[in-house]
């Protein structure tokens, strides 16, 4: 028999689409994923709209019955029992709703896109390497056993140098019938908009083989080059398209989002994966979605002209999720073994990359014009109405 597992005790604070599912996938048993060093317990949630809600979501997605409800966020805040937030609101809140929390002496696992602006970001960070407590901006997708075995991929250098990353994440909306003017996708009030809810995965894939992995004395900050198309209905951005240039060799990363049209128009005609890693022997294509990758191919370049061949052969590879879950428990185990190994911070989603691919959405804005309302983007803390 093995050691008793670390057990992390959960706070969930909003009662949204996404709080459901991640809630659900850490009541998934960790065994059901050959894990059992580690173990999610949920103690407790809170709606701001009210305890009723909190109420009906725990039974919803089917939590210990002892599992608490709160009709404030502040009151899970201050729940002795709790270990670790999981904060599910709006962009627009997450600078406000984490902040309680780390101020609270609670651990953070902060949904995607981090905060609004850089200088939010950097406050969190800074108060949690103060308090000692750990922080994570919920980029799920990175850790996906399929998007850890492509960045060991890439590392093994079988694909060769690596000169260009192209990552969309798109949705083919008819944007005026789908989302009303105050849905969170396009309200400008909640930090709506393609870049901060969409673009940061194209980003992400860009930022995990051109930065990430790139080792630390080479790497650095990209420049920049972007366009932005506004939606007429909110101001918020509906079409976004980046070229980023890396060190050291200036490596391309073209990161595109969209809410009009997607790489794939026609499931019954499937286009190409919209992900593609280019490497000077070969490339990696990855498929739709990029926030939850599940399966990828490997193209040698038939380049004989070229001298140096590549060395693996053409593959499809399948990965699933076990146990019918979404794939989200796999940051939440992370989350568990940073703190049970008194880590502050996840080696798969650092602060300071998380703070550079904040500068970089922040630099995408300042050239497309695209600014949210100045009480989403200040510092100030606590605000009035959050
Ligand atoms: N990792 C992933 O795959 C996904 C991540 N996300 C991210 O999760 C976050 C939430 O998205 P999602 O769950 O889809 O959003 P929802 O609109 O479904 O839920 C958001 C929740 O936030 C709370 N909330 C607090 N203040 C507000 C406010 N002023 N307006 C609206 N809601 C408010 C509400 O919960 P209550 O009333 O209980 O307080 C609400 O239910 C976003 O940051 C998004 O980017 C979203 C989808 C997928
Ligand atoms: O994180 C996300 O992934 C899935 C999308 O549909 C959603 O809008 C986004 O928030």
């Amino acid at each position: 028999m093995g050691s008793t597992p670390f057990t992390l005790k959960w706070g969930i604070l909003a009662t949204g689409g996404i709080a459901k599912t991640f809630t659900k996938d850490l009541l998934v048993n960790p065994s059901t994923r050959n894990t059992s060093d580690i173990y999610h317990s949920v103690v407790a949630a809170a709606s701001s709209s009210s305890v009723s809600r909190a109420q009906s979501f725990l039974k919803e997605v089917g939590a210990p019955t002892t599992a608490k409800a709160y009709g404030h966020y502040k009151d899970l805040v201050s729940d002795p029992d709790v270990d670790i937030v999981y904060v599910a609101t709006p962009h627009s809140h997450h600078y406000q709703n984490a902040r309680m929390c780390l101020e609270a002496g609670k651990h953070v696992l902060c949904e995607k896109s981090f905060t609004v602006n850089t200088e939010q970001a950097k406050i969190l960070v800074d108060l949690a390497r103060e308090k000692q407590l750990f922080l994570m901006e919920a980029v799920w997708t990175r850790f996906f056993p399929l998007a850890k075995e492509i960045r060991g991929i890439v590392k093994s250098g079988v694909v060769g140098e690596v000169k260009r990353v192209f990552a969309d994440l798109s949705f083919w909306n008819d944007v005026e019938r789908e989302f009303g003017p105050e849905h969170r996708m396009v309200n400008m009030d909640l930090a709506g908009g393609a870049l901060l809810d969409l673009g940061i995965y194209s980003l992400t894939w860009v930022f995990q083989i051109l930065y990430h992995i790139v080792p630390e004395a080479q790497r650095g900050p990209p420049t920049v080059a972007s366009s932005i198309t506004k939606y007429a209905g909110t101001g918020c951005d509906e079409m976004v398209s980046m070229i980023l240039s890396f060190p050291p060799n200036s490596a391309h990363g073209i990161a595109t989002t969209n809410l009009r049209v997607s790489h794939n128009p026609n499931p019954d005609h499937p286009s190409d994966n919209p992900i593609r890693i280019q490497g000077t022997l070969g490339e990696i294509s990855i498929a739709f979605p990029a926030y939850r990758p599940l399966s990828y191919k490997m193209i040698p370049a038939s380049s004989p002209s070229r001298g140096t061949p590549a060395t693996f052969q053409y593959q499809e590879v399948k990965h699933d999720i076990p146990s019918g879950g979404q794939g989200m428990f796999w940051e939440a185990d992370e989350c568990a073994r940073c703190i049970r190994d008194g880590r502050l911070e996840s080696e798969g989603m650092p602060w300071e990359e998380s703070l550079v691919i904040m500068r970089v959405m922040d630099e995408v804005r300042r050239q497309g014009g695209l600014r949210y309302p100045e009480k989403l983007e200040s510092v100030e803390f606590p605000l009035e109405g959050f």
